[in-house]
C-alpha cells in the first residue's frame, strides 16, 4: 500500500482536487493507494472550495473531504509527501526535516528530464546546507551562493498555480494540470501508461 499525502496552502483548493482525483484513479485502476491531503496554512474542518467541487463532480468524482492543517502525524504516515508549490515544499521541509527523501513538488515528481532531476537535488541539498548555517550563525561561501543562483535560473518552473478566488474556469484549468499530473504519477508507479485524453 502507497500513502500519498498532497500538500497546498488552504487544503480548499489544489490539494482536495488532487487527493479526489487520485483517490478515484486507484479505485478504478485497483491501485493499492490511500490518499490524504493537508495545507500549510490553514485550520482543520473548512469546506472544500465550491468551485473545486464543481469542477471534482464535473469529472464524476465524489468529494466529502474538509481541510487539515499539515502536522507531524500526516508527514509520518505518508510514504510520498507532493506538494503544489515548491514554496510549500519548503515550508514543509523547514517544519519536517526529516521528510527531505520523500518530499517533491507533483511537477516535479512526475517529470523525466534527468539532468532537471539533478539540478533539483543539488538546489535542495544547498538549501539545506544554508539552513544549517544560518542556524549556527554562518553563510554560504560566494561560490555557493553563485551557483544556488544559477541553479534557480535554470530549473523550469514546477508550480501549480493557486486558483483561489478566482473563476470556475481557473478551477477547471488548474484540475486539467493536475490531471495530468496524476497520469503520469500513476504511470511512475505503476509502469502504466498514461492515459490519452
Ligand atoms: N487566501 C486564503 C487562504 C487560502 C490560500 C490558498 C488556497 O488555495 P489552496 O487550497 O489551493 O492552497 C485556499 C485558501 C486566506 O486568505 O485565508
Amino acid at each position: 500500500m502507497k500513502r500519498i499525502l498532497f500538500v497546498c496552502t488552504g487544503n480548499t483548493c489544489r490539494s482536495p482536487m488532487a487527493e479526489a482525483m487520485l483517490r478515484e484513479q486507484a479505485r478504478l485502476r485497483s491501485l493499492p493507494i490511500e490518499v490524504r491531503s493537508a495545507g500549510v496554512s490553514t485550520v482543520d474542518g473548512l469546506p472544500v472550495s465550491e468551485h473545486a467541487r464543481a469542477v471534482l463532480r464535473g469529472r464524476s468524482i465524489p468529494d466529502d473531504g474538509s481541510s487539515t492543517a499539515i502536522g507531524s502525524d500526516s508527514v509520518e504516515w505518508a510514504d510520498l509527501v507532493l506538494t503544489m508549490t515548491t514554496g510549500h515544499k519548503r515550508h514543509l521541509l523547514q517544519r519536517f526535516p526529516n521528510a527531505i527523501d520523500k518530499t517533491f513538488t507533483l511537477k516535479e515528481y512526475t517529470q523525466t528530464d534527468e539532468s532537471v532531476v539533478a539540478d533539483i537535488a543539488e538546489l535542495e541539498a544547498l538549501y539545506t546546507e544554508w539552513h544549517m548555517k544560518q542556524a549556527l550563525g554562518g553563510q554560504l561561501s560566494p561560490e555557493e551562493r553563485n551557483r544556488l543562483l544559477e541553479l534557480e535560473r535554470r530549473i523550469p518552473g514546477f508550480d501549480i498555480a493557486d486558483p483561489f478566488g478566482g473563476s470556475l474556469e481557473m478551477y477547471r484549468i488548474c484540475a486539467d494540470e493536475i490531471a495530468q499530473s496524476m497520469d503520469k504519477l500513476i504511470a511512475k508507479l505503476y509502469g502504466e501508461s498514461p492515459k490519452a485524453d
